[in-house]
């Protein structure tokens, strides 16, 4: 069985991709990113920044983020404690899929990891208290650049699972879009 194995969604790129965990009487041993799996999945290139993510308290939410261009950046989520629920928006102009969104739950447990293209915007809710998140980049993190659209957007109307806990002051004034929001050239 391989490593990793990529599955599909309903939005073109966003993939997930399942960490196959040998287990033994200590615990697991598990790959988190592999060059040639990953790139038939769509990884552009080498990972340029790989980041950790805390969060301590269950229903806590963080997003939805993207970089603009021309530092639009792919991106590799990974729990690695705790469970969340992991969402990717589809912000790119002309996609058929246009601010279409799709859900996963990534565990410690599952070992699921999701892969985001250029162009779609991330966040996830804390499904669990001390939720511990790992991101590859495939770009550099350019504040300038660090976008983001209101999580609570009716437009977009995603289905946070449990009522909201913590929310950063940028997070609660994210932009929401306009009616006549076409999206992003990436
Ligand atoms: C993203 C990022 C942030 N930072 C600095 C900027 C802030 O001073 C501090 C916290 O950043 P922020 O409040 O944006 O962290 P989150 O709200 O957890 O956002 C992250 O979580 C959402 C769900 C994501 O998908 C992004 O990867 C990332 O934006 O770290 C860096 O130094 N490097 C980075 O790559």
């Amino acid at each position: 069985m391989r490593r990793l194995t990529i599955g599909d969604t309903p939005i073109a790129g966003v993939k997930t991709i399942d960490r196959q965990l040998f287990r033994d009487e200590r615990g697991h041993f598990g790959r988190l990113f592999c060059a040639e799996t990953l790139a038939e999945a769509g990884w552009p290139g080498p990972v340029v920044q790989i980041n950790e993510s805390w969060t301590s308290r269950r229903g806590s939410l963080r997003g939805m983020h993207y970089q603009i261009p021309p530092h639009a950046e792919s991106k590799l989520v990974t729990c690695i404690r705790g469970a969340v629920m992991d969402v990717a928006v589809d912000l790119r102009h002309g996609s058929p899929t246009l601010l279409g969104w799709h859900a996963e739950t990534l565990s410690a447990e599952n070992g699921r990891a999701l892969l985001l293209p250029p162009g779609c915007a991330h966040g996830f809710q804390a499904l669990t208290d001390d939720v511990l998140l790992v991101y590859c980049h495939s770009a550099p993190y350019v504040p300038a650049a660090d976008a983001g659209v209101q999580p609570l957007d009716p437009r977009i109307g995603i289905r946070w699972p449990v009522p909201i806990a913590d929310l950063s002051e940028r997070d609660r004034n994210l932009p929401s879009l306009p009616a006549n929001y076409l999206g992003v050239r990436f």
